[in-house]
């Protein structure tokens, strides 16, 4: 019998935060068709004018605001995912992988098998489904299976919203955070990715599952967990309340302190440390707010790691009792 491994895949993001580096990878990220649903005969002469004109170097500069030691905040708190889910499962093969950008799903599922691994379980880092980051991380997944002769078996990660382990982490990470800054917010805020409103009529469950996690905890927490969703992109109407709309009327409504997390995003990345802590917060204070405070994802903390071990050993039940 041979290994099994397990392969963590993320969005991917820039190789460096120069605006060669992020025209390639946008380009990559905003021609895949299950992130903007146009015909490409339409939409590539959009893509490759205008906003390959302007995006990168604009994102490049956001980029460099948040940039780390050994890269981005992206690929930096997912290789770390990475080697402690690897640490807390030894008998495994753990690896991690981008579904734009380096290191590719492809290479790495090659490398897995390479080593030996006969089943693996395909764990795209999204809580919630959206046909925009789980299908298409599959997808890139099956492609590269499709190639190999001799295929491991594979089984997915069911999407985790609502899962008592995953709503376990975020409710002790929020009390962790706070409670290390001595911090009583008036409000929470959950701030979800956001998505063209139309991938919900058509039948996107994303939306939905957003709600029921900041449902949830807000149970868990005997609280009010507000929903809002950030990063609107294009002109098509998005799912609401944007996030930024939400926290600039909020000080006129009487809430001057909020702490905003982003449960949605298993690990910091652009869309947490630059659009949420730097330019919402300044939003917020400038709107008449008195505290803001961006919670850090989950990213390698001990509650994720919990977490991680519990959804491993479940979906791996029966391969690893052989
Ligand atoms: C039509 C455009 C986009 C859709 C649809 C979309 C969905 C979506 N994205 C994430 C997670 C992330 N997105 C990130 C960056 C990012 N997203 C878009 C556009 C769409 N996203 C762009 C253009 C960018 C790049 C940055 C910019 O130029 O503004 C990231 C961060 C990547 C990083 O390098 O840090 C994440 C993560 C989800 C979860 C989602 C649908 C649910
Ligand atoms: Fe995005
Ligand atoms: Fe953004």
């Amino acid at each position: 019998m041979g290994k099994i491994g397990i392969l963590l895949i993320n969005l991917g993001t820039p190789g460096a935060p120069d605006t060669a580096s992020v025209r390639r990878y946008l380009k990559e990220f905003l021609s895949d068709p299950r992130v903007v649903e146009l015909p490409q005969w339409l939409w590539q002469p959009i893509l490759r004018g205008p906003i390959l004109m302007t995006r990168p170097r604009k994102s490049a500069h956001a980029y460099r605001q948040v940039w780390m030691e050994h890269g981005s905040p992206l690929a930096v708190y997912t290789r770390a995912i990475s080697s402690a889910l690897q640490q807390g499962l030894p008998e495994l093969v753990v690896d991690w992988a981008m579904r734009y950008g380096n290191p590719s799903i492809a290479s790495r599922l090659e490398a897995m098998v390479a080593a030996g691994c006969d089943r693996i379980l395909l764990a795209p880092l999204y809580p919630q489904y959206c046909g925009a980051t789980t299908a298409t991380a599959l997808d890139a997944a099956y492609e590269a299976l499709r190639k190999m002769r001799a295929q491991p078996a594979i089984r997915t990660l069911t999407p985790y919203y609502a899962d008592p382990a995953y709503i376990e982490a975020l409710r002790a990470s929020t009390l962790t955070q706070l409670a290390a800054l001595d911090f009583a917010p008036d409000l929470l805020i959950a701030s979800f990715h956001g998505m063209p409103e139309r991938t919900r009529l058509l039948g996107d469950p994303y939306r939905d599952q957003c709600v029921e996690t900041a449902r949830l905890l807000g149970e868990a927490l005997g609280c009010e967990v507000r929903v809002t969703f950030q990063s609107r992109f294009g002109r098509a109407k998005w799912l609401g309340p944007a996030t930024d709309d939400s926290l600039r009327k909020l000080p006129g409504q009487g809430v001057g302190k909020v702490a905003v997390l982003t449960p949605g995003f298993a690990a910091d990345c652009l869309e947490t440390v630059e659009e949420i802590a730097i330019r919402a917060k300044a939003d917020f204070i400038a709107a008449g707010g008195h505290k803001f405070v961006h919670l850090s994802c989950l990213n390698a903390s001990r509650d994720a790691m919990n977490l991680y071990e519990n959804l491993a050993r479940r979906e791996l039940a029966g391969w690893l009792e052989r």
